[in-house]
């Protein structure tokens, strides 16, 4: 069933933005992390994560927030904002995997691998790396402006000398993993990513003016927009421009999108450590998008941000089904989405409004879709082929399983959902993932897909 829902949804044209960068992937051993925490001295890391910094100026910042990351088990990444540091980082580690990062970029090449009939992917900075990083598919097209026209070309036609580069730093950790800090053993208590994210003034997150004016034409070229990378704006830049001037421009980029048809938009969202910036984002863009995409981590701050903080921390610190569903059920009334994913270690979920086009039984094929996408990029590192997707299909469900179902159908019982579709799928977990940052990207770039596809069908869209 999930086979002939991707054949339908590679049928849509697909555009995306707008981050990109390399991702420097190290897997983590325990002796590393334990020669990181021996450096320091036990203490003092200790004394640090208390502080929880939000952003990494020194070396202690990010062994600090590495080993809180750890102890908890859950996604998380922090803003590097001191460049200096990037000697220190080579000086400690070694990167053997250099790959494509960023939601846009790994969007864009899944996309493409599978087939769709168009991908287009724009970023800002397209530098000859990045750019060469992209795959070699004639689906995949960046849009350039050539004499006042719009050209989509392949990405390695199109990049720029001369743009800047941005390299995020990932620290795939595996469960079972221990080492100890002081006369405390602490054992991983899940396989995740740590995420090191680059953030320095050379990159903005924006659309070029030139190609401004053509987003209608692309907008209505593509079936659905997948927009991201709204993480990586600063409060403020040397040049006076601040994070309210592209959050304005970023609405402006949805509403030209939209203008000559009204193309589904969904925001992945990714962690944004300053609160500030964080509801910045929230208030500005959610009212305008359709679809939005997060983990359970990413919730518990959005939750956070809205003013619920007793019930985010008990998503953070328990990840019960009950608390998301009801934080679900939250955001989607405050924000008035279509439709919110919410992707967990053991769970994906979906919550609506009821009056949604797709009954519940639909909706959980769309998350099954997603789930055996991640699960055939966690097999093999990277979904190539359409034949790849079916790998996803023999890897069981997590162990849990069961339960979740079980704890679901209570929740439902419990909370009032008569005026919602909540549907919930146990993930297909892959026990040693090859890695596994951006399998949330690819969950969402597979839940979103196939729920347009399956609107298209029903002439929803
Ligand atoms: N080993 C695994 N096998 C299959 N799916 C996984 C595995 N590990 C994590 N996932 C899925 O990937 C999701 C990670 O999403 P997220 O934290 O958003 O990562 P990223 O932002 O790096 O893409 C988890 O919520 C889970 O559903
Ligand atoms: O927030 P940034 O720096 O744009 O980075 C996003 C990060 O998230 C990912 O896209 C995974 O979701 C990584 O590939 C990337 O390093
Ligand atoms: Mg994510």
């Amino acid at each position: 069933m999930v086979t002939g829902l991707m054949d339908e949804a590679r049928k849509l044209s697909i555009y995306t933005a707008y981050n990109t960068n390399v991702d420097a992937i190290t897997y983590l051993k325990g002796e590393t992390v334990q020669r990181l925490i021996d450096e320091f001295g036990a203490d003092v890391v200790r004394k640090r994560m208390d502080e929880y910094p939000r952003q990494i100026n020194e070396p202690l910042d990010f062994v600090a927030r590495l080993v809180h990351a750890l102890k908890t088990g859950k996604p998380m990444a922090v803003p590097l904002v001191n460049e200096e540091l990037h000697t220190w980082f080579d000086s400690h580690f070694d990167y053997d995997v250099e790959r494509m990062g960023g939601q846009a970029g790994i969007i864009a090449n899944l996309l493409a691998n599978l087939d769709f009939r168009r991908v287009t992917v724009y970023t800002p900075h397209l530098a000859k790396k990045q750019a060469m990083m992209f795959v070699p598919k004639r689906n995949l097209f960046y849009p350039v402006i050539e004499d006042g026209r719009l050209v989509l070309k392949h990405p390695h036609e199109a990049y720029r000398e001369g743009d800047p580069i941005k390299v995020n730093r990932i620290f795939e950790f595996r469960a079972g993993t221990t080492f100890k800090l002081g006369n405390e053993t602490i054992t991983v208590p899940f396989s995740g990513r740590f995420i090191v994210s680059a953030r320095f003034e050379s990159i903005r997150i924006y659309t070029e003016p030139e190609l401004k004016p053509f987003l209608p034409a692309i907008g209505q070229m593509s079936d659905g927009a997948i927009l991201s990378g709204y993480q990586g704006i600063k409060l403020r830049y040397s040049d006076g421009k601040d994070a309210n001037h592209y959050l304005r421009e970023a609405k402006k980029d949805i509403l030209l999108l939209k203008r000559e048809r009204d193309v589904k938009v969904h925001l992945e969202f990714a962690s944004i450590q300053n609160r500030e910036l964080r509801k910045k984002v929230i208030y500005n863009l959610f009212p305008l998008v359709d679809s939005v995409g997060m983990d359970e981590a990413e919730i518990a701050h959005v939750l956070n941000a809205l003013g619920y903080s007793k019930l985010a921390d008990r998503i953070f610190t328990y990840n019960r089904i009950e608390d998301t569903v009801l934080g679900g059920k939250i955001l989607i009334d405050e924000m008035n989405l279509e439709i919110l994913q919410i992707h967990t270690i053991y769970y994906i979920m979906y919550i609506t409004h009821a009056d949604n086009p797709l009954n519940e039984e639909e909706l959980r094929s769309s998350l099954e879709l997603a789930t055996t996408l991640a699960a055939a990029r966690a097999s093999l590192g990277e979904v190539s082929s359409q034949e790849d997707f079916k790998v996803g299909l023999n890897v069981p469900y997590n162990e849990r399983g069961e339960y979740v179902k079980l704890r679901f159908e209570e929740a439902k019982r419990r909370l009032r959902t008569r005026e919602y579709k909540v549907v919930i799928i146990p993930t297909r977990l892959v026990k040693n993932p090859v890695s596994t940052v951006g399998l949330g990207d690819t969950i969402s770039a597979g839940a979103f897909t196939s729920y347009l596809a399956m609107l298209r069908k029903k002439g929803a869209l």
